[in-house]
């Protein structure tokens, strides 16, 4: 028995024994009783009656009568104050009876000894939890934004006495901004790990795109270390080098391993496309710029790269008037179409190569000295393949594998045919190498290739040498073969087809079939077909 109850027995209505309780209070007591009941309430006591066949016992609990200061000790204080939750707690009659000091920073009210009831009258406060919670005499809970403009939990709860009356209301605010803070955090080293994820597939995919370039030798090593490194950042690279020697294919590896390779990287050859068409290719054009001009314009291709990179190969055959355009571009971060004054914001990436000496140029005054600077941030200078003959080795098992993939032939080169390979000059470089190694797979007859067939391929590339189409695929010695033309007459059509005609005989002559002159022609087979026909190109003719 809980030390301050008290009991007394009840028979027959009369009251024959007490504990401790004087009969004037037991009377009292007793006289509130209903006859059945088992509990209730009387004065002071809450009352608990155990019905026996012989008689009633009354077990009296005085009610506790809590004096708000009662629970409010300094300790007890010290504890609500050290929660990082805003609390408050009001009496029955909704007079706030402590708040700590957490509470009143977020509600920005010191409510202490004030009533819930005339704060909300009063303005202070738009609603009361606590005024909820008395008339619901339940759980409340709610999402509140306070003066701070921070999202807040807040929850009442009703706090009874031993017979169930309502006490005290306990309002729990909880900040949730904290939560978000902490849910933001979640979700940033989510993302962060995402991005792990992300970079340590594409330094897998590294090891992948590293593999479509050979550098074997010390000085190919050194310029793919510094290809790695500079397609980290974002400056404009200049990748010079003789041609053939690989600088779009470095061009391609600093685009696949730059953050900007999910967008886009935009070729242009500067010396491919006429001066007129090269301006409104690279800057665009608004309509009516100039006759012509397509109706609504034309994005150029900075507009169109915007985000992502631009290779602007044979830079050194740049006009000078568009070079200072492509400078202004570079310094300002914007590109101006033709024929508008309106400045157009454009965030691309620059890669240049040539095969000029610019520097020379420079001196020459036929490349602008400004361009120069701005384009030489990075320089990457690739050695001629004579310069690094340990990668020539590397490079034809390279195209061996290319070629077998693509043509489905296997083929192998003896330790002769290879030494003759290592110790040729390869004026044409690494391409020269290639269409070396595409011709003798394609044209032997047996699976070895041997340094007979080598050296009559050289041999060949040597005659050419002097038309100065050393080893390039057919269609791009053909842009820049000298040939003459001094022997063709008539009108411009008849001329440009009797060259063409000499072009594909030229073609068929070098090639073992009509599908392989195609291809480095670079035109469909059917095109060649009829064009054989046209120019009744037998094929005694063709194989003669
Ligand atoms: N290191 C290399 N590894 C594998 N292939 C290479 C390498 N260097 C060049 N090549 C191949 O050689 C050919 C010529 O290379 P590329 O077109 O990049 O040369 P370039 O220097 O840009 O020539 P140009 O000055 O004539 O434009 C391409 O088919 C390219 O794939």
């Amino acid at each position: 028995m809980h030390k301050t109850e008290h009991f007394f027995y009840v028979q027959e209505n009369e009251v024959k024994f007490s504990s401790n309780l004087p009969m004037e209070q037991v009377e009292k007591i007793y006289a509130q009783y209903e006859e059945g009941v088992e509990n209730y309430t009387s004065e002071d006591f809450y009352v608990h009656v155990i019905h026996s066949p012989t008689g009633k016992l009354f077990y009296a609990r005085p009610i506790q009568q809590y004096n708000d200061t009662d629970i409010l000790n300094p300790l007890s204080m010290k504890l609500l104050n050290s929660l990082s939750d805003g609390i408050t707690i009001s009496n029955k009659d909704g007079k706030i009876i402590f708040q700590n000091d957490l509470d009143i920073e977020i509600v920005g009210i010191n409510c202490i000894n004030r009533y819930a009831k005339d704060l909300v009258a009063e303005g202070e406060m738009s609603d009361s939890l606590t005024l909820k919670v008395l008339e619901t005499k339940e759980d409340v809970t709610i999402f509140q934004t306070f003066l701070n403009n921070k999202c807040f939990l807040v929850t009442g709860k009703p706090i009874f006495d031993e017979v169930g009356e309502l006490q005290y209301v306990l309002i729990i605010t909880r900040d949730m901004s904290r939560l978000k803070n902490l849910e933001e955090e979640v979700k940033k080293l989510e993302i962060q790990n995402e991005r792990f994820k992300q970079r340590i597939e594409e330094l897998n995919n590294q090891e992948q795109k590293k593999m479509n370039i050979v550098a074997a030798s010390p000085a190919m090593q050194k310029v793919l270390k510094r290809i790695l490194r500079v397609a980290e950042v974002d400056s404009t690279v200049l990748i010079e080098g003789e041609s053939g020697v690989g600088k779009e294919e470095v061009a391609k590896l600093i685009y696949l391993n730059s953050r900007r390779n999910t967008k886009q990287m935009l070729t242009i050859n500067c010396s491919a496309i006429p001066e007129s068409l090269l301006e409104s290719e690279l800057f665009g054009y608004v309509e009516g710029a100039f006759t012509g001009a397509k109706k609504g314009g034309k994005a150029g291709i900075f507009e169109t790269a915007n985000g992502g990179t631009i290779f602007l190969d044979e830079i050194g055959e740049m006009p000078l008037q568009l070079q200072a355009k492509l400078l202004r571009v570079l310094q300002e971060s914007e590109v101006q179409r033709i024929g508008s004054t309106k400045p157009i914001p454009i965030d691309v990436r620059i890669i240049a190569a040539t095969n000029r000496n610019l520097a020379e140029m420079v001196q020459q005054r036929s490349f602008r000295e400004d361009l120069y600077y701005r384009l030489n941030i990075i320089p990457i200078e690739i050695p001629p393949l004579r310069e690094r003959r340990e990668d020539i080795v590397p490079l034809v098992y390279h195209f061996l594998r290319i070629f077998e993939q693509r043509y489905h032939i296997h083929r192998t080169l003896d330790k002769e045919a290879l030494k003759v390979l290592e110790e040729y000059d390869w004026p044409g470089n690494v391409r020269q190498l290639k269409n070396i190694i595409e011709r003798v797979s394609l044209l032997a007859n047996q699976p070895k290739i041997t340094a007979s067939m080598i050296r009559e391929e050289l041999k060949g590339a040597t005659k050419k040498k002097s038309n100065n189409i050393v080893g390039q695929p057919l269609s791009k010695s053909i842009e820049s073969s000298n040939m003459d033309i001094s022997q063709y007459t008539g009108s411009l059509k008849e001329q440009v087809a009797a060259f063409e005609k000499e072009v594909i005989k030229k073609a068929l002559s070098q090639h073992k079939s009509i599908r392989q002159a195609a291809e480095a022609l670079g035109c469909n087979q059917s095109t060649l077909v009829r064009k054989i026909q046209r120019y009744q190109l037998t094929k005694s003719v063709v194989y003669e």
